[in-house]
């Protein structure tokens, strides 16, 4: 039997790729979203399970989890994508910050993770558990301090659960510098930021899409972190 796949925070960007094409390739799927955009009605037109979900506290976690858990009774993947990308410069509370930053990107993975590894051991043949991260876990970031040490937490953590669940479940982190621009970007950061990397482009969705496909088809990928940054560690 097939079980979905679970993306967190799906509702736009990358989530909402990942899930559209996951749909497409036959693949039930379950998404997290916490605002209704209207794409997320697009999704559950084409069959997917929208849990709304805003992951602000301990119990908004769990509630997710015994909301997910009561629509399936397996899990072939998970996909850790819900995330915020927030910055020292836009907050003078550091500690809400830090909360924040270490809650979506290290405690949700974490806690879903720890709740739902029974659902992931039903799965025929390989599960996989993929976490997003970014390029800063490998070099910090001046600018978002609590965001890179939070992704470097769940990069870590990548590799206490590809030990602790090998080899029915693989798990994976991919660490991506510049994949889609945001709405609010102007030229002039747009261009500082294509010269960063060695390919200097705004690669799109597709490129998670591609390292998603791998690591779901492979047999033998675990415990590693998928680098999708143009060569930006070599300028
Ligand atoms: N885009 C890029 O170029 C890069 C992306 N990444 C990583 O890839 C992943 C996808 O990136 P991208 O698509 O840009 O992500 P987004 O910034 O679009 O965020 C993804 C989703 O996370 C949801 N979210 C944020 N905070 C919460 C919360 N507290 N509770 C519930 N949901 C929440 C948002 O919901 P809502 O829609 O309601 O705001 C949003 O839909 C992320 O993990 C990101 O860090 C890494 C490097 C580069
Ligand atoms: N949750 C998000 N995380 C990140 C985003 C984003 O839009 N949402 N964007 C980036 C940048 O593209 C960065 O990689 C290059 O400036 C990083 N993380």
């Amino acid at each position: 039997m097939s079980f979905p796949i679970l993306i967190t925070g799906a509702g736009q960007r990358i989530g909402l790729a990942l899930a559209t094409h996951l749909l497409a390739q036959g693949h039930d799927v379950i998404i997290s979203y916490r605002t209704r955009h209207p794409a997320v009605d697009e999704l559950a037109a084409q069959g997917a399970t929208c849990i709304a979900a805003d992951f602000s506290d301990d119990h908004s976690i769990m509630q997710f989890i015994d909301e997910l858990r009561s629509h399936t009774q397996g899990l072939r993947a998970i996909i850790h994508n819900a995330s915020s990308w927030d910055c020292e410069a836009n907050n003078s509370d550091y500690a809400q910050l830090f909360d924040d930053m270490m809650r979506i990107h290290a405690k949700v993975p974490y806690l879903i993770n720890q709740h739902c590894a029974d659902l992931l051991e039903q799965a025929e043949g390989y599960a996989d558990v993929i976490h997003l991260t970014d390029y800063v876990v490998e070099t910090g970031s001046p600018k978002h301090l609590a965001y890179a040490a939070s992704k470097a937490a769940l990069d870590n953590l990548s590799k206490s659960y590809a030990a602790k669940w090998a080899p029915k479940i693989k798990v994976n982190a991919i660490a991506p510098s510049l994949i889609i621009f945001n709405d609010h970007d102007d030229e002039q950061y747009k261009q500082k930021t294509l010269t960063k990397s060695l390919m200097g482009i705004e690669p799109g969705c597709q490129e998670i899409i591609a390292a998603v496909e791998l690591l779901l088809n492979s047999h033998y990928i675990t415990g590693r972190s998928l680098a999708i940054d143009g060569g930006r560690h070599l300028k």
